[in-house]
């Protein structure tokens, strides 16, 4: 939940300050189908800053606990499902925010990955970086036309790390994955089809909802303890080395980030997108 100062009137025509909670995510739960919808609503382009990624999380925690029959990830934005991570939040950064951004990076992925119920996304726009890290955290991804998805990282001068890479190589032969890493690959919502990154694309994102709901139906027969532990046991390796190296991988991240060429590098990478937007 993020905290916003409204500003306002007040009867004696004095300008006023009020703190609001407001939240990132929505969750809502389809009465005849059980499943949960957890929505991202951070405008424009669900940029993964500190308070998105903890309502993330707590959305995520809210399904788990409300026994519903399967999560789908959208988003708000009409033409992004996530721009990954928010690079303000690595320019210039205050140490302990940045840390608790990357946990808590780390805390949304193994919540996502390794939840019992199916999952599917419904890609409704634009999945580059910390974006196609939610997409391929879930078991299904349905995407809408003319978009971009992929870890483009190497693009950026920095790697992913390996607990990152994960979700690709259970969905992409290795060699694919790893042409695609080291060239910073993003595809098209088409070559990410040809290349089985995503399962289906959607004309609309209402096609895509409708098509994860028909994934998760599939499950309807299965025995849900039989369905979640196959489930596990596929995914336990990741999640066990993810564990054993998460602490390191803080420090790694954190090291990396304030290395001055690194800084240097973010700071026109930054510039650079604004330049584009506002040229747009
Ligand atoms: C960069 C170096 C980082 C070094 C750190 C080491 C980390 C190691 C491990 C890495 C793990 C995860 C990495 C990440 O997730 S890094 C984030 C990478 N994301 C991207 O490169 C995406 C950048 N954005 C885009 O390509 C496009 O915005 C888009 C998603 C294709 C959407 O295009 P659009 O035309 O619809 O929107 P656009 O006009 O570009 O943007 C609108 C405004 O949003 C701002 N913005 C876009 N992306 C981000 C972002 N990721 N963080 C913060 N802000 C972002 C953009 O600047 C516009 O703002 P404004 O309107 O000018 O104010």
């Amino acid at each position: 939940m993020s905290s916003r100062l409204l500003s306002f009137v007040g009867r004696t025509g004095r300008r006023r300050l009020m703190s609001t909670a407001i939240k990132l995510t929505t969750v809502e739960v389809n009465d005849k189908t059980g499943i949960a919808t957890l929505t991202m609503c951070r405008p424009p382009v669900n940029g993964q800053n500190l308070e998105l990624l903890l309502d993330i999380k707590s959305s995520i925690n809210e399904i788990k606990n409300n026994n519903s029959r399967g999560l789908i990830i959208t988003s708000a934005s009409p033409k992004v499902f996530s721009a990954g991570l928010d690079i303000l939040e690595m320019y210039k950064p205050d140490q302990q925010r940045l840390r608790a951004v990357w946990t808590e990076l780390q805390n949304v992925w193994c919540d996502l990955y390794g939840i019992s119920v199916p999952t599917a996304a419904a890609i409704n726009g634009h999945a580059p970086a910390g974006g196609c890290l939610l997409a391929t955290a879930c078991e299904y991804r349905v995407m809408v036309p003319n978009c971009i998805i992929g870890l483009n990282e190497t693009q950026l001068g920095i790697i992913a790390p390996k607990w990152l890479v994960s979700g690709y190589l259970n969905i992409l032969p290795k060699r694919v994955a790893e042409r695609a890493l080291t060239q910073g690959r993003l595809f098209t919502t088409d070559e990410a089809l040809q290349e089985g990154l995503i399962d289906e694309i959607a004309n609309s994102k209402e096609e895509a909802v409708d098509k994860c709901v028909a994934f998760i139906g599939t499950f309807a027969k299965v025995n849900p303890v039989a369905r979640a532990l196959t489930k596990q046991q596929f995914r336990a390796d990741n999640l066990r080395q993810f564990h054993k190296e998460r602490e390191q991988d803080v420090d790694d991240f954190l090291s990396l980030v304030n290395r001055p060429e690194v800084q240097k590098g973010i700071g026109i990478y930054l510039e650079g997108l604004k330049k584009k937007a506002n040229k747009q």
